[in-house]
Formats: C-alpha cells, structure tokens, sequence
C-alpha cells in the first residue's frame, strides 16, 4: 500500500520538554487514519508538524513524496495547497458571509474569474450538504454543525488530495456529530481523499477510522486497524476504550 505520509524517529522538545521521543507511522493513500492518546501526549502537535505549522527537531517527515526538513521553498508554497486542513480554533472569518469563507483559498492562491470561483463554491456548498441559500449566512447566524460543515468547505476549496482534520466533532451535539461522520467517510469515498484525524470522541472513531496510531509516553504505542488494539498492553488503550470493542 502506498503511504502518503511518513513519519521516521520524530522527536519534539519545547525548550526542555520532550513531547515526543522517536514517533514512527505511515498513513495509507486513501485512507481515514486516526491519531489518538492522552491528553497532552502531542496528536495536534504531530498533526501541525505535518502541514509545516509546527518545527520538529529530529527524524524525518515525509508528505506526498516531500521531505519537509529538505524542502525547497518554492515546492513548499506548492505542497501547503495540496491539503486541506480544518483545525479545532480554526475558526470562519466573522465579517465574511460563507461564500467568502469558502471562496478566501481560491481568491488568495489561484487567478479564476469571480464566475468560475462562485460556481466552484456552490459545488463545494453542496457536497458538504448545506443549502445553496446559506452561502449568504454569516457565521454568528449560523449553528456549530452549519459552521463546521462550512469549514470542510473551505478546506476542501482547492480540490486536496490530503484532509488534516482536529477533532472535527468536538463541541457539536450527538446527532451533528454523527452527521458530521459520515460526511467524512461520504467525501473520502466520493473524492477519493486520504484523510489524517485527531480525535477523542469513540463513536467517531469507530465510525470513520481505518487505521489509527496510538501515542503515548513519548511514541506511537500502537498502529494498525482497530480490531487489534488489544494486542498491545496500555493503560491508555485499555481505559479510553473501556475493553469495549467495535
Ligand atoms: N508552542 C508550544 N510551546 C510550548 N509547549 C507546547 C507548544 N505546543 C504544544 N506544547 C506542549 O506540548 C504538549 C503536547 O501538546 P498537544 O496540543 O500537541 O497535545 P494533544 O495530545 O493534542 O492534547 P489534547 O488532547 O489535550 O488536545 C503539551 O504539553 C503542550 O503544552
């Protein structure tokens, strides 16, 4: 299977402190691959490392063939808009209605006619399963599924390849939530996306994962599907999934 992102000996330190020692793990093209572990144990560190938000200062990343520490700037500039990312704080810009959300990408990194960006808008809109007439909505006029909906669009503006996701279903109700899930998994088989996720919430996981890594006391503990994760003795895995399996 070919991986899309690689991850050799990784190592992150914040002055003294060592968030992560030696992280190794290989997400599979096309798939939905979960990053999970204890609270502080650096998932949305590893997920910045990977889109070139974050500094790392040892190991190797790979991304769609690239190496982050030796990329050039140019093939950076390039790389930074073959993903999509839709990060927790990552909020809508409030003075902006949706359509001009969703639009901002195309109007920053591409020269297409105000035409043809309003038709990729519209077409964005739709997949995402809002209505036509909420591209006019501003975000305070909106609900935190609409909203959440609305970013995907926006990171799904310049047709990636790659979704970075952090904790996408985190502050919506159960039912949001498990809309928000299978939209996810919809978009990856429709648009045949790789998809990189941080999550906490079970349901979720259990509903859109194909594979996951486990981080915990400084490395991945754990990577494969989730049928085996009792495999491994944790004391993370064995309370965050409560011996309860799929
Ligand atoms: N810019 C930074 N400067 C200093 N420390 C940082 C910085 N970013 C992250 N950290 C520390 O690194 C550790 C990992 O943080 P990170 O947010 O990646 O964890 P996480 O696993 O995503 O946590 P959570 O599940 O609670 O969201 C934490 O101890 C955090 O305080």
């Amino acid at each position: 299977m070919n991986s899309i992102i690689k991850l050799r000996n990784v190592r992150t330190a914040f002055g003294e402190k060592v968030v992560h020692e030696s992280v190794n793990l290989s997400v599979p093209e096309g798939s939905i691959y979960g990053i999970l572990g204890p609270s502080g144990c650096g998932k949305t560190t590893i997920l910045r490392e990977m889109v070139m938000l974050q500094e790392f200062h040892g190991g190797e990343i790979e991304v769609l063939g690239h190496n982050l520490k030796k990329i050039r700037y140019k093939d950076a500039m390039e790389l930074r808009r073959s993903w999509g990312v839709l990060f927790q704080y990552g909020a809508l810009f409030s003075s902006l209605n949706l359509r001009d959300n969703i639009a901002l990408p195309l109007v920053e990194y591409s020269d297409l006619s105000e035409a043809m960006i309003d038709e990729i808008v519209s077409f964005k809109i739709n997949i995402v399963g809002l209505k036509a007439e909420d591209a006019y909505l501003f975000p305070s006029q909106i609900s935190g599924g609409m909203k959440k909906k609305a970013g995907l669009a926006r990171a799904l503006a310049m047709d990636p390849k790659l979704l970075f996701l952090d904790e996408p279903t985190s502050g919506l109700d159960p039912i949001s939530a498990r809309e928000f899930d299978s939209l996810i998994v919809k978009l990856r088989d429709l648009l045949g996306l790789s998809i990189v996720m941080v999550s906490h919430d079970l349901r979720s996981i259990y509903d859109t994962l194909d594979y996951v890594a486990i981080i915990d006391n400084k490395k991945v503990v754990y990577e494969g599907n989730l049928d085996n994760i009792f495999s491994v003795k944790n004391d993370f895995i064995e309370t965050f999934f409560n011996g309860i399996k799929r």
